[in-house]
């Protein structure tokens, strides 16, 4: 190191904060009037100049210097000067100085610099760094947020607000999560999310709290060793699962929520969404203002909504300005379409109708998926001025396929119940996670109910010609097939899929020859490859999921134990006996609870050991016959003791409490 190579009483003289002593400084205006507007020790031998006006020295004046530095005067009063001159301090000037190089080359003895000899390497004459570009007198703004220090630099205080609203983004900038309709035109735009997760109106969760420091960084672990990581599910997983939570509790803020103590409140589209009879905090799920109805003839309009009975949520579907004539139709079709429970259909739960919105509407009540998008938009993404992006990249066969095997799944349920699907669009079939299911089922019989145009054979054979045209569309990245050229589609795709592929969408969307009609099941026979194939994958996935489901167990028991143990330790008087917790059994819980938690190493640190918290308490559930040494807090006492005889403690102990409580009002127990 550079310092190294100093003589230290060298460094001492010439390091040290210049003395007044050996300055003329009856002219120099004090630093500490510079800085903060008066002097303390100006009555107490500050040798500086105190008066302003009289600071006339060009050395000393403000505006000729660009930036303090560490020439500046500083009064130290006299006595602690002596004091500091003693102390052997480097500078961060010091430790950053030029190597020393003796002067007098080929002299054996390098004499000493002197102090007064400007030409010798003299460390305090060189000047910090300071930023050259800013002016003392305008970047001290006006509510001091920022402050000049004793050595004229400038120091910035991060949590000032003032120095926060510099790193601010500019108020202009898009805020996922800010409740922004200015984003969307149009009225009831307050009532719009746009596409995407995460535009939610109150924060999500900090998920980066829960995620490995590094992905790429990972210790150099023997086979047998973890991280705390390795403990709990994968971080993907348990980001998609909060996330999926996060997205089923997401509310509307108050003001945006139109309640009358009535109930019977009335819903302005631009300012809220009422509640409904049975159902309350209605939340809209769609992504865009604009309504098509070209899919059921009336506008349509997805929220999420709570019961009222059972707190559940559910995905209501509104049909704006549908008056309904007949109420068998609801009964009729619904009573039906409930009997349908299929992992690819949403499930239709009832229908009914409404004023509330203000209008006549029918609402349909299906499941509700959280983090779903439509098949539409997770092909067809809309870019930033809400046109459709045709999807660049091909869709992998294997994918397609997937689709293939759940709509044809789907299909034999609906087939199967005399029913047919009808509303068989991307725009109604909802995606996560590759697992697709048909979204708007029932809502066209519940329209038609009156005027069936079609024969259910009709419209089951309709269902096959959608079928294919959505596959078709999504294989020749078309958004919207035109549907009457259905043969020059076909051959488009030929080159990028197998020709089974082709072979498949041919046939379902061709008219069949005359005298056949297609079924699923004949479907189902051509593509058993698949089947077996996508069946494979999701019982691998299924694996995958139980795999990760036995850790969370692991974590749920363990869970449990902790409450009890909470439940117990630390509880002073209970059951009648003073300091209970600390008397008889409970004390023994208490000292294993300081043998799991409170381990300390050679040194008296904190042992913080997850793998030990984890194996300590596994082994409490599983009542161990294995023996452990619990100690006193003053090491006087020593007690052997296993797992088995601990648990029993505990369960005796959590009993006891038990007793003499009331039952909670939820019910639940641990
Ligand atoms: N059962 C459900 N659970 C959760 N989300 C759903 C459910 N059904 C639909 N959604 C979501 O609601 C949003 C709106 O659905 P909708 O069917 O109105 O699609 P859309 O693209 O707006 O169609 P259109 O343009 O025909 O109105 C979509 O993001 C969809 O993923």
């Amino acid at each position: 190191m550079a310092a190294t190579r100093y003589n230290s009483g060298d460094l001492r003289r010439q390091v040290g904060s210049p003395r007044a002593k050996n300055r003329d400084t009856k002219d120099t205006l004090c630093r500490n009037i510079v800085i903060y507007g008066h002097c303390r020790w100006e009555d107490s031998g500050c040798t500086f100049n105190h008066d302003q006006n009289k600071a006339s020295n060009p050395q000393t004046d403000l505006n000729s210097r660009r930036a303090f530095n560490v020439e500046s005067p500083s009064f130290t009063p006299a006595n602690q000067q002596q004091s500091a001159g003693k102390k052997s301090t480097f500078s961060s000037q010091a430790a950053s100085a030029a190597p020393f190089t003796p002067r007098g080359v080929g002299s054996s003895t390098p004499t000493l610099p002197q102090a007064s000899d400007s030409s010798i390497f003299n460390p305090a004459a060189i000047r910090e760094f300071t930023p050259q570009n800013y002016d003392v007198g305008n970047t001290i703004p006006q509510n001091g947020t920022q402050s000049v220090t004793q050595d004229g630099s400038l120091y910035n205080d991060p949590f000032s607000i003032g120095s926060m609203g510099q790193t601010l983004p500019p108020t202009s900038q898009y805020n996922p999560y800010a409740n922004d309709p200015t984003n969307m035109a149009g009225a009831g735009a307050g009532l719009y999310q746009p596409a995407g997760f995460g535009n939610g109106l109150v924060h999500p969760p900090n998920y980066h709290l829960y995620q490995p420091p590094s992905e790429l960084y990972r210790p150099s672990l023997q086979p047998y060793q973890r991280t705390t990581y390795d403990f709990f599910i994968p971080k993907d997983r348990r980001e998609n699962l909060q996330k999926k939570l996060f997205h089923m509790q997401q509310l509307l803020p108050s003001e945006y929520t139109n309640s009358s103590k009535s109930g019977r409140s009335l819903t302005l589209p631009d300012s809220g969404l009422p509640n409904l009879d049975r159902w309350h905090s209605l939340f809209p799920l769609d992504t865009k203002a604009t309504r098509n109805s070209t899919c059921f003839g009336y506008p349509s309009w997805m929220y999420k909504a709570q019961n009222n009975k059972n707190g559940r949520h559910f995905a209501l579907r509104r049909i704006e300005g549908y008056r309904l004539t007949n109420e068998k139709a609801i009964l009729n079709v619904t009573k039906e379409w409930k009997k349908i429970i299929n992992a690819n259909i949403v499930t239709v739960h009832e229908a009914f109708t409404t004023e509330f919105f203000g209008d006549s509407s029918l609402i349909f009540v299906y499941d509700f998926h959280p983090l779903s998008e439509t098949l539409y938009d997770h092909h067809f993404p809309p870019n930033n001025s809400h046109n459709r992006l045709r999807n660049a990249n091909k869709i992998p066969e294997n994918v397609l396929w997937s689709y293939v095997c759940q709509i044809a799944n789907a299909l034999l349920a609906i087939h199967n119940a005399k029913l047919a699907a009808r509303c068989l669009e991307m725009s109604k079939i909802i995606w996560e996670n590759n697992r697709i299911r048909l979204a708007a089922c029932s809502i066209l019989d519940v329209l038609h109910h009156d005027n069936p145009r079609k024969s259910i054979e009709e419209l089951q054979q309709e269902d096959f010609v959608k079928f294919g045209r959505i596959i078709l569309g999504l294989a020749t990245n078309t958004p919207t097939v035109n549907f009457n050229n259905c043969e020059a589609y076909l051959a488009a795709m030929a080159p990028r899929y197998s020709a089974q592929l082709k072979g498949v969408l041919q046939w379902l969307i061709m008219p069949s020859p005359p005298g056949e009609t297609k079924t699923v099941e004949i479907l189902l026979g051509g593509i058993t490859t698949h089947l077996a194939n996508f069946a494979n994958y999701v019982m691998q996935e299924s694996d995958e999921k139980e795999f990760h489901l036995m850790r969370e167990l692991e974590n749920g028991r363990i869970a449990r134990l902790m409450f009890k143990l909470s439940v117990v330790n630390e509880r002073g008087d209970a059951c009648g006996v003073h300091n209970w917790s600390e008397t008889g059994e409970r004390l023994l819980l208490k000292l294993f609870r300081d043998y799991v938690f409170h381990q300390v190493d050679a040194d008296g640190k904190a042992r913080l050991d997850t793998n030990h918290y984890l194996s300590c308490l596994s082994k409490l559930d599983a009542s161990s016959e294995e023996q452990i040494l619990l100690t006193s807090r003053d090491n006087a006492t020593v007690f052997v003791v296993s797992y088995r005889s601990i648990r029993q403690m505990l369960d005796r102990a959590y009993g006891e409490l038990g007793k003499e409580s009331k039952p909670s009002t939820a019910g639940a127990t641990i």
